[in-house]
């Protein structure tokens, strides 16, 4: 079994006014939700489309585990589903339960195989199996992948998309994404990437959604040609380009050679 990774209890202390409690004290009517990334000094999440790139060291990914640890969901965008073939479980010492990972795969392109880590990890008991959100409508899902999937306690949820540009693409309004989760008893999502998934989640209509943001910066540039984290630039009423979002309520936090940034988008 892969090694556990351990989170010292003051770094746990600096992080929890940045994390969804336990018992909130309202009720929610939607999750709570935390944007998470690691990035280069420019901005990139990976060297190229589809390449696995490590940006975190050991301090600030045994981070990432522990605030797995705190969350009821972890999503990811298919492609990094693809590229990473992740175990998208907590392997952190201490954890009183495994997150459910959420696949945002409107076309369907991820085929599950057993061979899948993540779907392995589900056997072992390691993991969960994901709920994979597609624009593929229900009776239009290959019988096969359906069942693959609830053998091994995951499943499909068929979601409303709008399609846009020539090619037909599929978008979910994270609105709609985040009801269905709650509505499933997942009570807290750390959305983990990629590219696309960040860029479309900062959009302004969506910023309300976003409770914490925890961003680790590694030491680094990878160069031109990666993923790259830069949502689409807006303008005030008099067509005046402004910053797309900008953070408040911000703490930094060394962990070995990385820098945690945490804050919120709104008060
Ligand atoms: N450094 C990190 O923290 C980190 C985290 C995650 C992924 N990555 C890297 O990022 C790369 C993948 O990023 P990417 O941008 O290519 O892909 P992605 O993981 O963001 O997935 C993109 C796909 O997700 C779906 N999608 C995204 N937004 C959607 C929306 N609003 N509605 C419906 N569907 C939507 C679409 O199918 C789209 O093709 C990989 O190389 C991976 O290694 C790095
Ligand atoms: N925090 C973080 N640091 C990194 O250096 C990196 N490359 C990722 N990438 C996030 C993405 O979601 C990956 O797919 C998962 O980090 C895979 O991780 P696991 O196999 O589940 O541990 N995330």
């Amino acid at each position: 079994m892969t090694e556990l990774l351990t989170f010292p209890a003051a770094s746990a202390t600096l992080l929890e006014p940045r994390l969804p409690q336990p018992k909130p004290s309202t009720s929610p009517s939607r999750p709570f939700v935390t944007l998470t990334f690691a990035t280069s000094l420019d901005s990139s999440l990976s060297l190229a489309p589809g390449v696995r790139t490590r940006l975190s060291g050991p301090g600030s990914k045994a981070m990432t585990h522990y605030i797995r640890s705190r969350h009821a969901a972890i999503l990811i965008g298919v492609s990094t589903l693809i590229a990473d073939s992740p175990s998208l479980n907590c392997r952190i010492t201490g954890a009183a339960s495994q997150p459910r990972p959420i696949i945002i795969d409107p076309h369907l392109r991820w085929t599950p195989n057993p061979a899948d880590k993540v779907l392995e990890l589900a056997r072992l008991g390691h993991g969960l199996a994901p709920f994979v959100l597609t624009g593929v409508e229900a009776q239009s899902l290959p019988a096969a992948s359906v069942a693959l999937l609830e053998q091994h306690g995951g499943k499909y949820i068929p979601l409303a998309a709008t399609s846009s540009g020539p090619s037909g693409r599929m978008r979910f309004d994270w609105h709609v994404v985040f009801d269905v989760l709650f509505r499933e008893g997942l009570l807290s999502v750390m959305v983990e990437g990629g590219g696309q998934i960040i860029n479309s989640l900062l959009e302004p209509r969506f910023h309300a959604l976003i409770d914490s943001i925890i961003v680790t910066i590694a030491p680094t540039w990878l160069g031109q040609g990666g993923v790259v984290v830069s949502p689409s630039g807006i303008r005030d009423s008099a067509g005046i380009p402004i910053p797309a979002a900008r953070l408040s309520d911000v703490s930094w936090h060394p962990f070995g050679e990385d820098v945690v940034l945490c804050g919120k988008l709104h008060p």
